[in-house]
């Protein structure tokens, strides 16, 4: 017999990608991305992290003095949805939808857009960074690449997302 109770494609994607976020280790906010597809295949998975080799325990990677390079964490994460582009298996990703936990930031915009991905579908989007939102918004309607929250796309989706987000959060301590 057959089974109907599936969960959407869109529900699917963001799914992995919250999953991927559970991965990362930072305490301020995990981030994931999963890259599709026109043809429903995921491409690449990714979450916010240090790159390769630097120790997670090494608490210099984490400060928060914006003022010095050296000393601020932004100098060191690399970013959900990079991280999913860098780690893609199957190219080229023209025409693919990138599914990310979070609006892009103008520096993933640049990647997205460079490796001709044509879609952002995204959970949530921080209202107090109005300004970094409307430059990633810009380049991306600029670059013809569609933007939509999944809760405008995919109602259903977004409230499945948001309790799985909810689960993840509270069941993930070293399983
Ligand atoms: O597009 C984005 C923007 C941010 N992130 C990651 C980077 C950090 O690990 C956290 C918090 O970012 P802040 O800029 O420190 O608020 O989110 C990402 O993965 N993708
Ligand atoms: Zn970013």
């Amino acid at each position: 017999m057959k089974n109907d109770s599936l969960i959407h494609w869109h529900s699917m994607f963001m799914g992995v990608a919250l999953l991927a976020a559970a991965r990362s280790k930072d305490a301020r906010k995990r981030n994931g991305a999963c890259i599709v597809g026109p043809d429903n295949k995921i491409s690449g998975v990714g979450y916010n992290g240090l790159p390769r080799g630097c120790d997670d325990h090494d608490e210099h990677y984490w400060q928060d003095d914006d003022s010095d390079p050296l000393n601020s964490r932004h100098s060191y994460i690399v970013h959900a949805e990079q991280n999913a582009i860098l780690n893609c298996t199957s190219l080229p990703l023209h025409g693919s939808t990138i599914y990310a936990t979070q609006y892009p930031c103008p520096r993933c915009v640049q990647s997205i857009i460079q490796v001709g991905i044509k879609r952002v579908v995204y959970l949530d989007k921080k209202a107090h960074q109005e300004r970094v939102n409307a430059a990633s918004e810009k380049m991306l309607a600029d670059a013809g690449v569609e933007i939509e929250s999944l809760q405008a796309l995919q109602p259903e989706s977004a409230e499945w997302s948001a309790e799985l987000a909810q689960f993840i959060e509270t069941s993930t301590t070293n399983r």
